[in-house]
C-alpha cells in the first residue's frame, strides 16, 4: 500500500476545513476531528456531560439510525485515502463507520449538502476498533469538495484525516499573480533532504507559521552539506518574487539560502546541470520574513531550495504567474 498519509490533509482545520453539521455532538464538539496534531486525553476529566475527549462523540443511542459529521474540504482534490482516528475512545467507539463524498459549487448551506443525492460512498462501511488510527485507500479518482463521516450506531471519533492531492480551481489562478508553490494553489513539496523534526510541506502551507514546529526544520547537519526541499509547483509559470520566512527559527535560521528552477517538460529533476539560479546564495536573518524580485523570467516547473548549512524555513512563497 503506498504510504497516502505523506500526502497533506485535505480537511485540515488549519488549512480551511471545517465540520459544517452533524447530527450530534452532546459530549465532544465535531470541531475536533479536524484539529491539527495527535489527539490528546487526560483521565479523570469530568465535567457535567460527562468524561472531556478531543473528538467528535455523540450520545448513546436509543433509537435507530446512525450518527453523522459532514466537512467541508479546505483544499478540495482527489482524495488518496482516509484515517479514521479512535484513540482514546476505548469504550465508546463507534463499531463500524463508513465516509462518502461529494463536489458541489459554490458553499451550499449545511441543510442543502445533508439532502443532496450525489453522494458517493468512498470507504464502505467498515469494523473498528477503540483507540486505534484505521487506515482506508480510496480509489476514486474524481475532485471532492465535502466528505461525509457516518458512524454506526453512535460513540466517539478522535480524528477524520483526509488526503489527497489538491487540485484548486482554476479561475482563480489563470491570469492572477499568485503563490505558485502554495499548497492552496497546487504545489506540494515532493523531495527533501531531511524532515528530522517537522514536515517540508509546512514551508507551502497557508498563514503565517505561529511556532517553528509549524515551519520546516530539519535535524544539526555534521556531514558539510546542507539541507534542501523541491516544491512541484501549481503548474509551469514564471516566478517574479520569492518570500524565505525564516519566522520562529530563532537559533536556529540557515545563514544563507539559494533558489533554483527546472522545467521538468524539457528536462529531468535528477539532471544536476538543468537546474538553473534563481536567487544566488544569500545571507539571511533569523526570524525574518525576506523578499526578493527575482530577475529570471524562465518558464520552470519546480523549484529548488537550498539552506546552509541546515536549519529549514518557517513559509516560502514564490508569487508569479501560470504560463498561459
Ligand atoms: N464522554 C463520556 O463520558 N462518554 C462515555 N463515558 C465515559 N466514561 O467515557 C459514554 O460513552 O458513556
Amino acid at each position: 500500500m503506498t504510504d497516502f498519509t505523506r500526502l497533506p490533509d485535505l480537511a485540515l482545520r488549519t488549512y480551511g476545513g471545517a465540520v459544517v453539521a452533524a447530527n450530534d455532538e452532546s459530549f465532544a464538539e465535531r470541531e475536533a476531528l479536524i484539529r491539527p496534531g495527535p489527539p490528546s486525553f487526560q483521565p479523570h476529566t469530568f465535567g457535567a456531560k460527562g468524561q472531556l475527549y478531543d473528538g467528535w462523540e455523540t450520545r448513546r443511542r436509543r433509537e435507530p439510525g446512525h450518527d453523522w459529521a459532514i466537512v467541508r474540504l479546505g483544499l478540495p482534490g482527489v482524495i488518496r485515502g482516509i484515517v479514521i482516528d479512535t484513540a482514546w475512545f476505548k469504550g465508546n467507539f463507534p463499531p463500524h463507520a463508513s465516509v462518502e463524498a461529494c463536489a458541489v459549487d459554490g458553499l451550499p448551506a449545511p441543510g442543502e449538502l445533508a439532502e443532496r443525492a450525489d453522494w458517493v460512498e468512498i470507504v464502505p462501511a467498515s469494523a473498528l476498533k477503540g483507540d486505534t488510527a484505521h487506515l482506508f485507500e480510496v480509489a476514486d479518482p474524481r475532485r471532492f469538495t465535502h466528505v461525509r463521516l457516518n458512524i454506526f450506531p453512535d460513540g466517539g471519533v478522535a480524528r477524520l484525516r483526509v488526503h489527497g492531492e489538491v487540485m484548486p480551481d482554476p479561475t482563480f489562478l489563470r491570469g492572477l499573480t499568485v503563490d505558485l508553490a502554495a499548497l492552496e494553489n497546487g504545489g506540494l513539496v515532493i523531495a527533501c533532504s531531511d524532515e528530522f523534526y517537522s514536515s517540508p510541506n509546512n514551508v507551502i502551507a497557508p498563514g503565517l507559521s505561529r511556532n517553528q514546529s509549524e515551519g520546516w526544520e530539519t535535524a544539526r547537519r555534521r556531514d558539510g552539506g546542507n539541507d534542501w526541499l523541491v516544491v512541484a509547483l501549481a503548474g509551469a509559470g514564471t516566478v517574479a518574487v520569492a518570500e524565505l520566512d525564516t519566522a520562529n527559527l530563532v537559533f536556529n535560521a540557515p545563514g544563507w539560502a539559494s533558489l533554483s528552477g527546472i522545467d521538468a517538460g524539457e528536462a529531468a529533476l535528477e539532471e544536476e546541470k538543468a537546474w538553473f539560479p534563481l536567487l544566488p546564495r544569500t545571507p539571511l536573518q533569523p526570524d525574518t520574513r525576506h523578499r526578493f524580485r527575482l530577475d529570471s523570467d524562465r518558464r520552470i516547473t519546480h523549484a529548488r531550495l537550498d539552506v546552509y548549512p541546515d536549519g529549514g524555513l518557517g513559509r516560502l512563497r514564490l508569487l508569479g504567474s501560470l504560463a498561459p
